[in-house]
Parts: C-alpha cells; sequence; structure tokens
C-alpha cells in the first residue's frame, strides 16, 4: 500500500461529518489528517513486516538530539514527509529527527510537527511503538514560513493525536472537542471508530516512570513515587500498581484507556535540561489530547500546555494523566 493511496474513506467520512464546537472541520484540516491517517497505515504494514523488509537495527546516524537513529525512525520521517506533500493549507512541517523545518507550501493556515517513530529502543525487540503528531494555525497564513512560526504553546494546537502499532494500530485524535479513537482494520485499510469521548478517570491507582533513574530525581517527584510504594500502609492508604513500557505513545495510549499517571520527570543527570522528551513533538500533543480528557498535564511548576516555546527541539519535564494525581504532585512541586 502506498502512502499515497487515500485508503481511509471511513476515516474521510468521520472528518467530512465531524462538528468541533458546532462548527465543521475545514476542508485544509481533513486533507491533513486524512494524509497523516494515510501514511501511518503504510507504517502500520511496514512496522508489522520488521525484519523481513529490514526495517530493524541501526541506521548508524545521529540526529540533531545527538541520539542515534534507526532505520525505522528515518523511514517514518520520510514516509510522513513525502504523504502530507500534497496538502494545499500545510505551509510546513517540523519533525524530532530535522535539525530544522520543511517549508511545504511555504504558505498556509496549518504546521505540523511530529516525532515520527516514539519508542526507538522498543522497535527491535517487538513492543509497540507509535506516531505523535501536533498541528498548530500557523499566524500569518500569508508570510513565507520562518522556524519562529512554530515556537506556539501548545494551546495554539487545532489537532493532536498519536498512532501506537501495537497488537493492534489505534489512532487517538483531537480536535479540541474531546478525543476519540479508532482501529486499524488491517484486511480493509480502514480506521474505524471505536471510542468517543474518551474520559480519563480523576483517581487511580497505577503510575508509570522509569524506576531506575529513581536516585537521581527530585524531592517532590520521589515524595509521590515512595507513597505509591507504601501502598495502604502510608499516607495513600491504598495499593499501587507500576508499568513502563519505555514507548510514551504505548504508556499514554494506556491512560487514556483505563487512567494512571505518566511522568519523565527531570532529572540530576543531565541537570541543565529540563527533562528528556520533546516539549513540541511529544509533550504538547500528549497534553492535549490528556486535558481533552478530562486529565491534565504538568512540568511540576506550569500546565505543559501554557509554556512558550524558546526552540524547536526543546524538552520538558512531563508528568500527565488522572487529574486528582497530577494536582498532587502540583501541590509537592509548590512546597518545595
Ligand atoms: O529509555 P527511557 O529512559 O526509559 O526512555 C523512554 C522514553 O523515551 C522515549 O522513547 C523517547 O522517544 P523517542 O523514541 O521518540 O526518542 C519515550 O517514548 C519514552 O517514554
Ligand atoms: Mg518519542
Ligand atoms: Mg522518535
Amino acid at each position: 500500500m502506498n502512502a499515497s493511496t487515500n485508503s481511509n474513506i471511513q476515516f474521510k467520512h468521520y472528518l467530512e461529518t465531524s462538528k468541533v464546537k458546532g462548527l465543521a472541520i475545514p476542508a485544509g484540516l481533513q486533507q491533513l489528517l486524512l494524509a497523516v491517517a494515510d501514511t501511518c497505515t503504510t507504517l502500520s504494514h511496514e512496522v508489522a513486516q520488521g525484519a523481513l523488509i529490514g526495517l530493524l537495527g541501526s541506521a548508524g546516524t545521529g540526529n540533531v538530539q545527538g541520539e542515534v537513529q534507526q532505520k525505522l525512525d528515518i523511514i517514518a520521517n520520510d514516509l510522513l514527509i513525502e504523504g502530507v506533500q500534497a496538502c494545499k493549507s500545510l505551509a510546513g512541517l517540523a519533525s524530532e529527527e530535522m535539525e530544522l523545518p520543511v517549508a511545504v507550501q511555504g504558505t498556509g493556515d496549518y504546521l505540523l510537527l511530529f516525532d515520527p517513530l516514539d519508542g526507538s529502543s522498543n522497535i527491535d525487540v517487538n513492543v509497540s511503538i507509535g506516531t505523535i503528531f501536533s498541528i498548530l494555525k500557523k499566524q500569518d497564513p500569508t508570510a513565507p514560513l520562518q522556524t519562529a512560526d512554530f515556537l506556539l504553546s501548545g494551546r495554539h494546537q487545532v489537532a493532536a493525536g498519536y498512532v501506537v502499532y501495537g497488537p493492534q494500530t489505534t489512532m487517538a485524535l483531537t480536535l479540541g472537542d474531546g478525543v476519540v479513537m479508532f482501529t486499524l482494520n488491517k484486511d480493509t485499510g480502514q480506521f474505524v471508530l471505536i471510542k468517543h469521548a474518551v474520559q480519563i478517570s480523576p483517581a487511580t491507582k497505577e503510575f508509570a516512570i522509569n524506576m531506575s533513574n529513581m536516585r537521581h530525581w527530585a524531592e517532590p517527584v520521589r515524595r509521590y513515587v515512595e507513597e505509591c510504594l507504601a501502598g495502604v500502609s502510608g499516607e495513600r492508604d491504598k495499593d499501587f500498581n507500576m508499568r513502563w513500557i519505555a514507548s510514551m505513545v504505548a504508556d499514554v495510549h494506556r491512560v487514556l484507556s483505563r487512567g494512571g499517571i505518566f511522568m519523565y520527570p527531570w532529572d540530576q543527570r543531565e541537570p541543565h535540561k529540563p527533562g528528556k522528551l520533546r516539549l513540541m513533538y511529544e509533550a504538547n500533543p500528549m497534553s492535549f489530547l490528556v486535558e481533552q480528557a478530562g486529565g491534565a498535564s504538568t512540568n511540576g511548576e506550569q500546565l505543559i500546555m501554557d509554556l512558550q516555546p524558546s526552540d524547536l527541539h526543546e524538552r520538558v519535564s512531563v508528568m500527565l494523566g488522572s487529574k486528582d494525581e497530577i494536582e498532587r504532585l502540583q501541590r509537592y512541586h509548590a512546597k518545595v
């Protein structure tokens, strides 16, 4: 199947007939979302082939973040760029894997940002991975594209979502009026609506964090996790379960599906860096989804979506999910 094949008729119909706060979705945004969905359909097929088509392993290159690129990081990046080339209202795009933005039409209403392949360390071990995307409204659609155009807070997103390539390929999407989920029917090549009005329960008994970094955390995060670990005999008076998939896309999918909290906080390993995860390609789109599902997302001090970016590849401390837990973490940070 080719990325340019418009196979997602059911998703197209969903976009054509849906209303966002009572208004139809602009045609240019529909075209862009459809192109992203079609490309992720192609990617899903490729991911499933893995070693059979030589997709596994390192590419032997590094990205702008200084991280080793996997072959699939590059393949996914190239497929997405190719897949959205024909979108008339797409001024430009930016990716975690590229230092500079790419002009598509140069002018136009929208800017696309993506993490083409999230969970790179899981590709070769056949664990869920995904694609994360964010769409911003360009402030001046007629002006030629500049890097500064992308430096908008998450509140300027008009759409965001992810596609997780797991046992099922599932897309979560928000257009600022709730969250919907679609599962890819691999026989027909169609994303089929499976859930609407997705909600994250405010309370939870499940947390996700890379525990191996515990000795490096700041005091508020350490306190929060220690209280979870103390279970019924501690402050929280209930036992917690822990999960860590090491693909943000899969961890956030679990949070959207059954509640919980996901954290990748600042730590002392690289104290000058605000965090590991990327604000524009990971934290903002996931925060938009989580807020739209009734949850919350913070860096400890501020809601992630309120942060004003100063760099395309800016990193951020992330704590997101069930609202009561995020409020608790914010209280712990405020006391320091
Ligand atoms: O290996 P660690 O330190 O637990 O980090 C895992 C985190 O890194 C990431 O894989 C980073 O994303 P990329 O794979 O896009 O670089 C997140 O998805 C995940 O939450
Ligand atoms: Mg990622
Ligand atoms: Mg990535």
